[in-house]
């Protein structure tokens, strides 16, 4: 079940800005995005709290408009296609909701009822998802009582009624267990998968967007800093070569003939040298053969495969974890005009 209706990108965006004014101060959230995401593509926007993640999501969905510049999703403008935009698209916030005291199974019912499915197309569009989802074994229960894990697959479930052709999901996996955590990013991939459709999610999580996502767009301070593959993001940052030795002499020596490794990054103290460097894992048994040939004995060796979060270090100075940790998600703001929770139906 395809459904791509077009043949253009699934979005595109062009100097998407975006600013808030808060206590007579001006946040810019969002400055300037350019990006193309092509149909069928699955996408995490990786970035520490306050980066813009969010926000820049809220535009695509059509829930705040843009300050300056112009976004398209699945053809449509955000702006002056709204409408357009919100037929083509699911979107998933950040807690999201079916009702309480309803059941989940009743929930997707009037969800596919309330996007124009008949009776009879709307029970067995719930079917499906409750089957998609793994929600079998708690669809009959009122979603108040539903886990954590159980009541985001059943959001997911809500965005998908109407077969969506782009699907965003903001944090989906925040706030989960990594049990938990893992089944969900498992079932996004097989969901993609038996749909081909386009999903775009947000994460803070290095590893969800390592483990899932095709590509990785990373945003920090509402920039994009970074746009490739997981692994070649990490490959282009090269790997870290730690030797170390008995001798301030010998790392010295070590040092030197390790600066003359085209693209090496060195730096050392009296007893270790650290070398980044592309296919370091390769290099190391050379390096340790010449080393030994110059008098400098390599006592231990130590080779580290970058993270993602070596990524982000590299590019901004400041871990990813740490960066996280650091920003305290804002309260006491004053949400734009016509801002609403939710994509209407
Ligand atoms: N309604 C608002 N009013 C004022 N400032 C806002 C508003 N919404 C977001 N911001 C600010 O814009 C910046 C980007 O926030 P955004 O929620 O997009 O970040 P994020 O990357 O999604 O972070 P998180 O992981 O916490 O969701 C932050 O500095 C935030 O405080």
């Amino acid at each position: 079940m395809t459904h791509h209706h077009n043949t253009g990108p699934a979005i595109v965006t062009r100097g998407l800005t975006r600013h808030f004014t808060s206590r007579k101060q001006t946040v810019e959230a969002v400055k300037g995005l350019d990006l193309e995401i092509g149909q069928g593509e699955l996408v995490a926007f990786l970035g520490p709290n306050g980066a813009g993640k969010s926000t820049t999501l809220r535009m695509l969905t059509t829930l705040i408009p843009p300050t300056s510049g112009s976004a398209s999703v699945a053809g449509h403008d955000v702006v002056t296609g709204q409408r357009d935009v919100r037929r083509a698209i699911g979107y998933v916030g950040q807690g999201n909701g079916a009702g309480h005291q309803q059941r989940g199974r009743d929930e997707l019912i009037s969800q596919g009822r309330a996007h124009g499915l008949s009776r009879r197309d709307a029970h067995r569009r719930a079917e499906e998802l409750i089957a998609d989802l793994d929600l079998g074994a708690v669809a009959d229960r009122k979603v108040s009582t539903l886990s954590g894990g159980q009541r985001r697959r059943l959001d997911i479930a809500m965005g998908l009624v109407h077969l969506p052709r782009v699907l965003f999901l903001d944090e989906p996996s925040t706030g989960l267990d990594p049990q938990n955590r893992a089944n969900l990013q498992s079932i996004v991939q097989r969901l993609h998968a038996q749909t081909g459709s386009t999903i775009v999610l947000t994460t803070h999580y290095l590893e969800e967007a390592d483990a899932i996502a095709d590509r990785v767009i990373v945003i920090d301070h509402g920039l994009v800093i970074a746009d490739d593959t997981a692994s070649r993001l990490k490959s282009g940052l090269g790997d870290l070569v730690r030797l170390g030795f008995g001798t301030s002499e010998a790392s010295a020596t070590a040092a030197a003939r390790a600066g003359r490794v085209p693209g090496a990054r060195v730096e050392h103290d009296s007893t270790q040298v650290s070398i980044r460097v592309a296919g370091g894992s390769e290099l190391v048994a050379e390096l340790i053969g010449d080393l030994a040939a110059l008098g400098a004995p390599v006592a231990r060796v130590e080779v580290q495969r970058p993270t993602l979060d070596d990524v982000f270090l590299d590019l901004t100075g400041r871990s990813l974890r740490e960066a996280h940790a650091a920003e305290t998600p804002q309260t006491d703001t004053t949400p734009a005009a016509g801002e609403k929770s939710e994509v209407a139906a």
